[in-house]
């Protein structure tokens, strides 16, 4: 098989998958005075950070931060050791983003596409083998009980089966940071429990996982980790004044070419 143009674990030896200086992010003008915030955090390989904190506080902005789908404001980023602020360059990006998946708040498909096509666009994006990406995608549709709605268009489908389907969407390509946002986490109690329980797979074997919700996650989440709230109020400088999440080894992240991981 052609092995597809991606980021490989090598090109980024150090445990840091994110890194944010001083990241500028808005937040309601009733939380901040000055209507924003400035976040400094390091999230390492194999670590899940939860960022809770109630409406318009900034959650949904971190995530789409991260996820490069939006400019700073101003601050730096560093993904997989790779510079993503304002001069990032197009061919990077488009690389880091292959390896960052996002269940966002209201996920979009591809209305012309079914439901198992729409879940094999992320494999074909990455030039995985025809007979790579059935497999992985049926592999998929199994894991999240979503056999029965393959063949239909997504407009045909119930909200929490489309989440379902962001979910599966997201995950089918094993990817090494892996951003959530709070409905795929409180639509569906069982979703949730599976998607965590997904998510925790991949951490352990060296992926990075920030999930948003307005409430911290229960002590019985089957995917426990670090917790932020924003919005952020920094401790008073000691020394290091960047706090550095330390969880896990730094273990290699997936690669696309782990097969079977759905089976
Ligand atoms: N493009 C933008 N430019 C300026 N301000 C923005 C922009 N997008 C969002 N905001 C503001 O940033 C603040 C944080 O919004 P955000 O959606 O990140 O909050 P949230 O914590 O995810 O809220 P919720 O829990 O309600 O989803 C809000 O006050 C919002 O109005």
């Amino acid at each position: 098989m052609a092995s597809p143009e991606t980021l490989k674990h090598t090109s980024y030896p150090g445990p840091s998958m994110i890194i944010l200086e001083q990241l500028l992010l808005p937040a309601s003008p009733a939380l901040m005075p000055e209507g924003k915030q400035s976040l400094s955090l390091k999230v390492e390989r194999g670590e899940t950070l939860w960022v809770t904190g109630p409406a318009e506080s900034g959650k949904t902005t971190l995530l789409d931060h991260i996820a490069l789908r939006r400019r700073s404001l101003g601050g730096a980023m560093t993904i997989m050791n790779y510079d993503a602020g304002p001069r990032i360059r197009k061919r990077t990006c488009r690389l880091l983003q292959q390896r960052i998946s996002y269940v966002d708040a209201v996920p979009i498909f591809m209305e012309r596409l079914t439901l198992a096509d729409n879940i094999a666009l992320p494999l074909e994006l990455n030039h995985f083998h025809k007979t790579d990406i059935q497999r992985e995608t049926e592999s998929i549709l199994r894991w999240f009980g979503l056999g029965a709605h393959a063949q239909s268009y997504p407009a045909t489908l119930s909200q929490t089966i489309r989440l379902k389907a962001a979910c599966a969407r997201a995950l089918v390509t094993q990817p090494s940071i892996i951003l959530v946002d709070e409905p795929a986490l409180t639509l569906c109690p069982d979703l949730r429990d599976q998607l965590l329980t997904t998510i925790q797979s991949l951490v352990t074997n060296g992926a990075a996982a920030l999930l948003a919700t307005q409430v911290p996650p229960p002590p019985d989440t089957p995917l426990a980790g670090r917790v932020i709230t924003l919005p952020w109020q920094p401790d008073p400088p000691s020394g290091d004044d960047m706090p550095s999440f330390h969880a896990g080894s730094p273990l290699s992240p997936p690669s696309p070419e782990d097969r079977g991981f759905f089976s």
